[in-house]
C-alpha cells in the first residue's frame, strides 16, 4: 500500500544500521547508493563484481541522500526493506550504516568504515555513470587513495567513462580486466573499468513508472 503523503518515516531496525561484520583479509566491495528504488541493475553490476573481483560480499550502503542530488529520496527505512527483497543472495549485504554514523560524504563514510573493520581489503564500487561525475565528489582523491575503485560498465556511459575528468586523473592507475582477480589486493590507487552483461534499469526510469493507487485501477 502506497504510503500516505507527509507521512513520519518510518524506523530502520537497528540490526540494518549496524555496519556489518567482516574479518581481517576478507574483501568486500562497498556499493554506494540511493537505491530509490532497488532494481535488477544494480544486483547484476553487484554479481558481477563479487565474481570477477573474487570478493566475498558485496554491502549495498544505503546512503540517507546523495549530497549533489536536490531531491530527496524516498525514506531510508522503506529503501533498505526494498533493498532486502529484491538483493536475495548469501553474499549481498543491504545496509543503512551511514546513517548511523551520521557521514555525508563518501570520503568521509569510507574513512569510517575502514578505520573500524582493520585488515579487511574493501573495494568501492559503481556504475559507469557515477565516474562521469566522480571528480565532483568530496575529497574525491582520498576515495582512491583509501581502497581500490572498480567500475561497471552502464548503457549511456560506455564511451564516455573512460574519458571523464576522474578516469583521466586515475589512468595511470588503471588496471586491465584481465587482472581483475586479483584487483582486492591492490595497494590503492588502483581502478578498473569492467565490462560485461549490461542492464538499461534505473531508479529514475522506475519511479517514472510508478503508478498511484487511482491511476492504477
Ligand atoms: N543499470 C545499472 N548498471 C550498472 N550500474 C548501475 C545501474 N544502475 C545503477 N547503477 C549503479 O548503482 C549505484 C547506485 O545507483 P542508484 O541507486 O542511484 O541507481 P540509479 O538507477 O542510478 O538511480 P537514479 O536513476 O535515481 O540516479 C551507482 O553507482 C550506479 O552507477
Ligand atoms: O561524497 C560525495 O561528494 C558524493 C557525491 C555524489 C554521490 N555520492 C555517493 O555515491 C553513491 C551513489 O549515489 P547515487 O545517488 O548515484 O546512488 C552514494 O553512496 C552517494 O552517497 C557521494
Amino acid at each position: 500500500m502506497t504510503k500516505p503523503a507527509g507521512a513520519a518515516p518510518a524506523a530502520v531496525p537497528a540490526r540494518a544500521l549496524a555496519l556489518p561484520k567482516a574479518s581481517p583479509g576478507q574483501r568486500i566491495g562497498l556499493f554506494g547508493g540511493s537505491f530509490d528504488p532497488p532494481h535488477d541493475g544494480h544486483r547484476l553490476a553487484s554479481l558481477a563484481a563479487l565474481r570477477r573481483l573474487r570478493l566475498d560480499a558485496v554491502w549495498w550502503l544505503v546512503t540517507p541522500g546523495n549530497p549533489l542530488k536536490a531531491r530527496a529520496p524516498a525514506d531510508l527505512a522503506r529503501r533498505i526493506a526494498a533493498a532486502e527483497a529484491l538483493a536475495r543472495h548469501p553474499r549481498i549485504r543491504v545496509t543503512g550504516a551511514e546513517a548511523s554514523l551520521a557521514t555525508r560524504y563518501t570520503a568521509d563514510t569510507l574513512s569510517r568504515i575502514v578505520a573500524m573493520r582493520p585488515g579487511v581489503r574493501f573495494v568501492w564500487l559503481m556504475g559507469a555513470d557515477n565516474l562521469a561525475q566522480f571528480h565532483r565528489w568530496r575529497d574525491w582523491g582520498k576515495i582512491a587513495a583509501l581502497m581500490p575503485v572498480a567500475v561497471y560498465d552502464r548503457p549511456g556511459s560506455t564511451f564516455s567513462a573512460p574519458n571523464a575528468p576522474a578516469a583521466r586523473l586515475l589512468a595511470a592507475y588503471r588496471v586491465p580486466e584481465r587482472s581483475a582477480a586479483a584487483f582486492a589486493g591492490r595497494r590503492p590507487p588502483a581502478f578498473i573499468f569492467l565490462h560485461g552483461p549490461r542492464s538499461p534499469l534505473s531508479s529514475t526510469a522506475l519511479r517514472a513508472t510508478e503508478k498511484s493507487p487511482r491511476a492504477a485501477s
